[in-house]
């Protein structure tokens, strides 16, 4: 069983528009509605696969009521918890040639409390699982190594954590050795200091990434595809689409196909990249199921190091 955690899950509207054009008036030509947040996407891959998992929601007024409606309108085995402040919901805007901007809102704090509760039914539930996924951003005011410190009370149970976040969130369950991070190129680059604009500098920010602590490292690289680093090797695959139509919880999807195709190893990154890819042609962030999915879509092999990617992350910031 998959067990995952979303401190900050959300309602994803994505909206799809002609051109955007700051400052006008936009009439949409469509929006979708979608559950969303990084552990719930997953588990949602999970499901629509048939792979068990259970997702721990957290969820506050009548946002979180209707993503908890949702939620169990797909069927999802889910733990949720009340809290006071309402879930967030996040737009994407989605233009006709792919391009997608996304507002995500910050979310609104969880109390000490609350907080003791979630990790409360985290524990409770996690004895069945093999593998707890803490996914997305922290609201505001939840501390940066409340990832970390779920890493260490699995460390030696036999439970594997696999982290995907960013900023000081990342920077501190590194430290607390999990078994698995999925950084994006941007992700990648915010956390090492590297410019990332070749496979290889995926390869060298994902090896320092390992250096500080994570044991296997799934770089994801949008339209590029993904880079695997871990003890037994070094793999890239890609799964090219033609006709994009939203890549909101493309990633989420990547990582659920890579868990539930065993957490290692160029199968399980091939499927992750045949479910990324999937996730990428459906609309707004509905999850794959084995009718959408291609496994024929995909190349694995070892990453050239000199091979440019298609686009670059925004260089980082210098680190302190
Ligand atoms: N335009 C695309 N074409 C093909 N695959 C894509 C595309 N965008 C995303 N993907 C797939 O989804 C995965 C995750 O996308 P990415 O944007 O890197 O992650 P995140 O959504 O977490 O930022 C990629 O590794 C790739 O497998
Ligand atoms: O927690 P964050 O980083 O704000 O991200 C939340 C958003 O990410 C998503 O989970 C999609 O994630 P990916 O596109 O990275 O797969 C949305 O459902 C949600 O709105």
């Amino acid at each position: 069983m998959i067990l995952t955690l979303t401190l900050n899950p959300s309602l994803d509207r994505t909206i799809a528009i002609g051109a955007l054009d700051r400052g006008a008036v936009i009439r949409a030509a469509a929006a979708h509605l979608d559950p969303g947040g990084k552990g719930v996407n997953v588990s949602r891959a999970l499901l629509a696969n048939a792979v068990a998992s259970r997702a721990v929601v957290p969820f506050g007024g009548d946002e979180g009521r209707q993503l908890v409606r949702l939620l169990a309108a797909e069927g999802l085995d889910m733990v949720t918890v009340p809290v006071i402040g309402p879930t967030r919901s996040n737009v994407t805007l989605a233009e006709p040639d792919g391009t997608i901007t996304k507002i995500n809102e910050p979310g609104t704090a969880l109390s000490p409390g609350e907080l003791d509760t979630i990790a409360e039914a985290v524990l409770a539930a996690a004895h069945e699982a093999d593998w707890v996924v803490a996914s997305g951003s922290l609201p505001p005011e939840v501390p940066a190594d409340v990832y970390a410190r779920l890493c260490r009370r699995f460390a030696g149970a036999g439970i594997l954590v696999a982290v995907d976040t960013s900023g000081p969130a990342l920077a501190c369950a590194l430290g607390a050795a999990p078994a698995l991070v999925k950084p994006n190129a941007e992700e990648l680059a915010a956390a090492t200091g590297m410019p990332i604009r070749r496979l290889g500098d995926v390869v060298e920010a994902a090896g320092k990434l390992r250096a500080a602590g994570a044991r296997t490292v799934l770089a994801s690289l949008g339209a590029d595809g993904a880079v695997l680093v871990e003890d037994t090797g070094i793999w890239y695959g890609e799964a090219p689409v033609t006709e994009p139509r939203s890549s909101v919880g493309a990633g989420d999807a990547m990582l659920a196909g890579f868990l539930a195709g065993g957490g290692h190893g160029p199968d399980a990154l091939a499927q992750a990249l045949a479910w990324g890819a999937a996730a990428v042609r459906l609309p707004g962030s509905r999850m794959p199921g084995p009718a959408d999915i291609d496994p024929g879509c995909v190349a694995v092999g070892p990453p050239d190091p000199a091979r440019l990617l298609s686009s670059t992350p925004p260089a980082p910031a210098p680190l302190p």
